[in-house]
């Protein structure tokens, strides 16, 4: 247990906590915590609370974990929480080839952060989406599907952003912007 008043973020995903870290700047102090919490299955806002259940077990104190979502219109939202085991298996490249059948591509990211002051305290999730379309690879592989998700109104992939676009359109920008409203930050 390790006890402090900041914000504890708790992730095993190094891109995810860079990509915090530079979002929130100096608005909020967050330390990391690189613990790799269970994957649940659920809603993405149910997945949220039971990670950050889960993450109150380790930390004595503030909490923020998040839960990223990959949702394939023509899949009925699929696979949506579990794309991780997706891209796991079939690479960025084999994202697309989920939707070669169908002719509609478009697809959203979802962000599901949950913050809570600690143990028997209330959890607050707070969402961002953003829209886009699955296509073939471009751009580094850096950070997980970046190379396959092209937002709406953007003719680059997330991966072919400069990392400050990305950020400022991005489903997890738009989440941490309702954080940054509720601290009033
Ligand atoms: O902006 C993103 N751009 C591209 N790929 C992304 C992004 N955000 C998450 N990802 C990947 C990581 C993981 O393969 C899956 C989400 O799973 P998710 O459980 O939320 O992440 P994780 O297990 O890597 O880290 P954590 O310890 O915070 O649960 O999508
Ligand atoms: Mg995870």
């Amino acid at each position: 247990m390790s006890k402090s008043n900041v914000i504890k973020f708790v992730t095993g995903n190094r891109n995810k906590l860079l990509e915090v870290q530079k979002i929130l700047a100096s608005t909020l102090e967050i330390t990391p915590l690189d613990i790799d919490l269970p994957e649940y299955q659920g809603e993405p806002n149910e997945i949220a609370t039971l990670k950050c259940q889960a993450a109150l077990e380790h930390v004595d104190g503030p909490v923020l974990i998040e839960d990223t979502s990959l949702c394939f219109n023509a899949l009925g939202g699929l696979p949506g929480p579990y794309i991780k085991w997706f891209l796991k298996e079939l690479k960025p490249e084999g994202l697309p080839k989920l939707l070669a059948a169908f002719e509609d591509k478009t697809a959203y990211a979802l962000c599901n952060f949950a913050y809570s002051e600690g143990k028997g305290q209330p959890i607050q999730v707070f969402e961002g989406r953003t829209d886009g379309k699955i296509v073939e690879p471009r751009g580094p592989r850096t950070f997980g599907w970046d190379p396959c998700f092209e937002p709406l109104g953007y003719d680059q992939t997330y991966a072919e952003m400069p990392s400050d676009l990305k950020n400022s359109i991005s489903h997890r920008g738009r989440a941490l912007e309702k954080l940054r409203e509720y601290f009033n930050c």
